[in-house]
């Protein structure tokens, strides 16, 4: 496999074309907990394939009460036995089969499910939910990640959301959030050990590695984020992030920081990717055209790039970190399956 990576690489396909034409959907899988960032941090795999080109899914429609239930029975989603994981897995075998499915639907709005919807599954299917990995899901993956924020950065988050878009009484969800830490430890955290990455979320760090007085100064969603990856020997191509040194010396240079640590995780080996402060925006596009080169979508990415500007570089720098691996899977898979990239493939 690793051989023909780079034969298929080297044959210049269209990556958007090739999945278009695959024989299955790829099934991507992240879990994590409600708020933490799911749908954010896979932005990119979305920005760099082509919203076109994905389906999404959200498990929350197989919860088994909605809120007015829930606040009589007491029970949170997070619990395994409060959702319907039978038929998720059902519904998850039939879009990897490529089939059409009627998939409940829950509606954060108003706290009620809405009707089912008939989803086909795009060439890409990403499902985000609180039991995404567990263990009778796995087979149905080719790729999956684990977002784990800090609890005072996902409380955060999630408590702005949910009381000023998704209606939540602010004193209930403080309740419900301080009932919520031992639940997440019981059925959600376990999931990042099959994670193939793991995203961790910090408040930045980067003030405390000042002499005595950090001088610098941060955005307000400034955040330290760890990208846990399992190291690969997939002859992938060179992926150039330009900086400029000089920038470094200048008066005006901003807080920045990016490490690369070979690290043990729950047994495996991994290397951990911090990145902290304001990536440069100049060598944040500069990657971005280099990947768009190499999957050959420029012309669709460039337009949702324009939409897309309002977000932070350093965001940006890791949602692309998180889709890059993802696109080795995706090249791999092929590649194994048509070496020279100009069949149809079967995974
Ligand atoms: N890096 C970030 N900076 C600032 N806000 C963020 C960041 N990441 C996520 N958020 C905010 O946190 C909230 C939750 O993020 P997101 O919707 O990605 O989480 P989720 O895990 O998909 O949530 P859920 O499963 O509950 O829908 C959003 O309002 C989002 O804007
Ligand atoms: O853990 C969650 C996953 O997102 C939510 O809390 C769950 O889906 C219920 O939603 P809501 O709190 O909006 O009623």
């Amino acid at each position: 496999m690793n051989e023909s990576i780079g034969g298929y690489l080297a044959g210049r396909v269209d990556l958007r074309e090739q999945l278009q034409h695959a024989e299955r959907p790829i099934m991507l899988a992240v879990a994590g907990d409600s708020g933490s960032g799911k749908t954010t941090y896979t932005h990119g795999i979305r920005r760099l394939i082509g919203n076109d080109m994905v389906t999404s899914i959200a498990l929350d429609g197989y919860h088994l009460e909605d809120r007015a239930q829930r606040r009589i029975s007491g029970r949170l989603p997070l619990d395994p036995s409060a959702n319907n994981l039978e038929l998720m897995h059902q519904h998850l075998s039939a879009l990897r089969r490529g089939e059409a499915v009627e998939i409940p639907i829950y509606n954060h709005s108003t706290g009620c499910f809405d009707s089912p919807q008939i989803v086909r599954p795009a060439p890409v299917v990403v499902v985000e939910g609180l039991h995404a990995l567990y263990d009778q899901n796995l087979p149905l993956f080719d790729f999956t990640l684990f977002v784990d924020s800090d609890r005072d950065v996902k409380w955060r988050w999630k408590f702005e959301r949910d009381v000023y878009f998704r209606g939540h009484n602010p004193s209930e969800l403080e309740n419900e959030i301080q009932r919520r830490d031992d639940a997440y430890k019981q059925w959600i955290d376990f999931q990042k050990t099959s994670a193939d990455v793991v995203i961790k979320i910090h408040d930045s760090h980067l003030s405390a590695l000042a002499h005595q007085h950090f001088d610098g100064s941060l955005p307000e969603n400034c955040y330290h984020m760890e990208i846990i990856v399992s190291p690969t020997d997939l002859p992938l191509p060179a992926l150039n992030l330009p900086v400029n040194l000089n920038g470094l010396t200048q008066l005006d240079a901003q807080p920045f920081m990016l490490a690369s640590v070979p690290s043990s995780y729950w047994g495996r080996k991994v290397n951990v990717i911090h990145v902290d402060g304001i990536m440069p925006s100049e060598a944040m596009q500069r990657l971005e055209d280099e990947i768009m080169e190499l999957t050959g979508i420029s012309a669709e990415v460039e337009r949702r790039s324009l939409i897309e500007a309002s977000q932070n570089s350093t965001m940006r720098f890791t949602q692309s970190l998180v889709a890059w691996p993802f696109l080795g899977r995706i090249w791999s898979l092929l590649a194994e399956s048509h070496p020279d990239g100009n069949e149809e493939f079967d995974i």
